[in-house]
């Protein structure tokens, strides 16, 4: 099985340092995402690992080896960057067989691709007429072109509608499950959530986190309660005693941080508080990377000591 292994990656753009000294792995069987805000290097990052920019320095390699030595590259690691835009007076169909036609890849997976990415009765169209969403599915459809064993995917929901965002959601888990490494950029916090196992996020350049999902949310976001009741009163009263701060919101729920559902229901009950709801509210990927990302952007805005 084939891992991306980034090591001690730089690149400069001039004086801007873009990816500064980043090392990671990505492990086949898992859907990685990866995270960062505008200009954090993601991008960078991935077309340093397609070969399509130098590092300044460090390495990148995939399966153990720079991309392009890669023999017919199309048929180990399978690549959709915002930049790849198909020539548009070619039909899906001719643009899909010329890219398998370059990597002796079999024509039949043009037609498999095809029915995979739900283009299959737009194929003898020309590209220039296809919606963004049909784009990327074009997209999409050459990263699997070759069966990789790599998959590579730069924001892959964008554009796509709703019944397309369940699908790239399916396809991603599916990739993963068949034992593929799949590493896939996101803007999209829910998005991401519903198909990755593993985060890798980037700050200025810099590796972030690098950890199972759940442990990134868990290790960054309270444990919350939310309960409703018909004697908010007394519920404010019940959980001062036992030293819990209640927060009232516009619809009439509450919520207790640092809570658990167990410990509220029970000096609720031996208050005698009637209770109309009473749910954990679990962490959500979004707070979890708010709080991180914010906490790097105070630590970039506090003054350096010399
Ligand atoms: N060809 C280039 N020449 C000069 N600077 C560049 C070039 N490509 C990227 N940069 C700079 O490198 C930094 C990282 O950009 P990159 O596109 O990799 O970030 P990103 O995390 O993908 O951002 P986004 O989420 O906005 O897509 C940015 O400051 C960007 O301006």
């Amino acid at each position: 099985m084939t891992s991306i292994d980034v090591r001690d990656l730089t690149k400069e753009f001039g004086p801007r340092r873009a990816v500064d000294r980043l090392t990671f792995r990505v492990l086949p069987g898992r859907v990685t995402g990866f995270l960062g805000p505008n200009g954090a290097g993601k991008s960078t990052t991935l077309r340093l690992v397609l070969g399509l920019d130098r590092p300044t320095s460090g390495t990148a390699t995939v399966g153990g080896r720079p991309y392009a030595t890669l023999p017919e590259p199309l048929r180990h690691v399978g690549a959709l960057l915002d930049a790849q835009a198909p020539h548009g007076s070619r039909t899906g169909r001719d643009h899909l067989r010329a890219l398998a036609a370059s990597n002796r890849i079999p024509v039949r997976r043009v037609d498999e691709v095809l029915e995979e990415t739900g283009l299959a009765p737009a194929a003898r169209r020309r590209v220039k007429t296809y919606s963004l969403g049909m784009r990327q599915r074009l997209g999409i459809a050459a990263a699997l072109l070759g069966d990789p064993e790599v998959v590579l995917l730069d924001e892959p929901s964008n554009g796509l509608d709703p019944e397309g965002i369940v699908w790239i959601r399916g396809l991603l888990r599916r990739l993963a499950g068949e034992g593929r490494t799949v590493l896939v950029s996101s803007h999209l916090m829910n998005e991401t959530a519903s198909f990755a196992d593993q985060l890798v996020v980037l700050g200025r350049g810099r590796l972030l986190a690098d950890t199972p999902m759940r442990d990134f949310i868990d290790a960054r976001v309270r444990p919350r309660v939310r309960v409703r009741t018909s004697d908010p009163a007394a519920l404010e009263k019940a959980l001062a005693r036992h030293g819990h701060e209640a927060v009232a919101h516009d619809d009439g729920h509450w919520t207790v941080d640092h809570a658990r559902v167990d410990d509220i229901g029970r000096l609720a009950s031996e208050a005698g508080v009637p209770l109309l709801e009473l749910t954990a509210e679990e962490g959500t990927l979004e707070q979890a990377y708010l709080d991180l990302t914010t906490a790097e952007a105070e630590f970039a805005a506090a003054p350096q000591e010399a």
